[in-house]
């Protein structure tokens, strides 16, 4: 995940409107003494989990339409986490290939149990119309099978991911470069070492290389940490909910500066403490003070890669 890495730092150095605090990143690592809590995969119990390929299948189909819940205040991750894993308990062919390719709106909307259209609902459709189809296509209707391709290599998975369903390119440009995040792509790798342990789908030699998943919690969670600071303009914008136009320099900046502040922590976790630290498990530490601290304001931008 060189490309993620390097472009987030490109942007934190030119940043404008948001700027990693390198002092405040120290006073944490210091105070957390270079041990970042464990957070265990599933600390909510809300996932689907067979041991097998009906798995890899849930976790790809769940990181597909992983994006953008916060239009709908009622709306969170959990639902369709667990909504997705009670739609499989009750019919174990609801997430096949052909059947992805034909649900609809309203279809999507009660497979997971939810009364009312779901954020940006027809991109969602469209995306799992799109994993159906690819998967079918190319891998015989199973991620599994994706997964199997890429050799226990997370670089390899998510290059393999991003060429095949464009909906996972999570990039941008900034000053006129094109800047990488891949959240999606890369929480599902997450997802299937969290979710197997490290063992069989879940095995990568080089799980050290993913950074976090820069979402709409961790930045809030940095900046609420003093990590991250927001020029004036952008914390009145952040403080009264105000959208924030995806492919802004604002929007590239704060989720690219989270992923260079959390690579910096590691660095010097490193170096103070000799703890190589997975980027994975700071994030998900991160993510779930965030998900639990409900007054936090964050950034609002539509988006389907977030
Ligand atoms: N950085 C990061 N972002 C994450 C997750 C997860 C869930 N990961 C699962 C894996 C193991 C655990 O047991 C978790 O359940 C969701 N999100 C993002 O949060 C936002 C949703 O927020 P809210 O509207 O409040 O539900 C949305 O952008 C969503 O994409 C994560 O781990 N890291």
């Amino acid at each position: 995940m060189e490309a993620v890495r390097a472009s987030a730092a490109w942007v934190a150095s030119r940043s404008s409107h948001v700027k990693v605090d390198m002092l405040e990143v120290e006073k944490v690592v210091d105070k957390i003494e270079g041990n970042v809590p464990k957070v265990e995969w599933d600390f909510e119990g809300i996932h689907y989990f067979d041991d097998g390929p009906l798995t890899v299948q849930y976790l790809f189909v769940l990181d597909a339409l992983n994006f953008c819940f916060w239009p709908d205040k009622d709306l969170s991750y959990d639902h369709l986490a667990s909504g997705l894993k009670l739609a499989l308990e009750k019919d174990k062919t609801a997430l096949d290939a052909d059947r992805l390719q034909n649900y609809t709106g309203p279809q999507l909307r009660q497979l997971l149990n939810w009364p009312r259209p779901l954020p940006i609902e027809d991109e969602r459709v469209r995306l799992l119309h799109e994993v159906g189809m690819e998967l079918e296509r190319s891998f015989g209707g199973e991620a599994a099978n994706l997964v199997k391709s890429a050799g226990n290599s997370a670089a390899t998975l998510i290059e393999l991911i991003t060429r095949h369903f464009p909906g996972f390119r999570d990039h941008s440009l900034y000053k006129g470069h094109q800047v990488f995040l891949y959240k999606r792509a890369q929480i599902f790798v997450a997802d299937l070492w969290g979710a197997f342990k490290g063992q069989n789908y879940g095995e990568f030699h080089d799980i050290n290389s993913i950074t976090i998943f820069a979402d709409y919690i961790v930045p809030a969670v940095l900046r609420e940490l003093g990590i991250l600071k927001y020029g004036s303009n952008l914390s009145c914008s952040i403080d009264s909910n105000s959208e924030i136009i995806p492919g802004s320099e604002e929007e590239v900046e704060i989720r690219a500066c989270s992923v260079y502040a959390v690579e910096k922590m590691r660095e010097l976790i490193n170096k103070k403490f000799g703890k190589q630290l997975l980027s994975i498990d700071i994030d998900l530490w991160l993510w779930s003070c965030g998900v639990q601290n409900m007054a936090l304001s964050h950034h609002r931008t539509l988006s389907i890669y977030y």
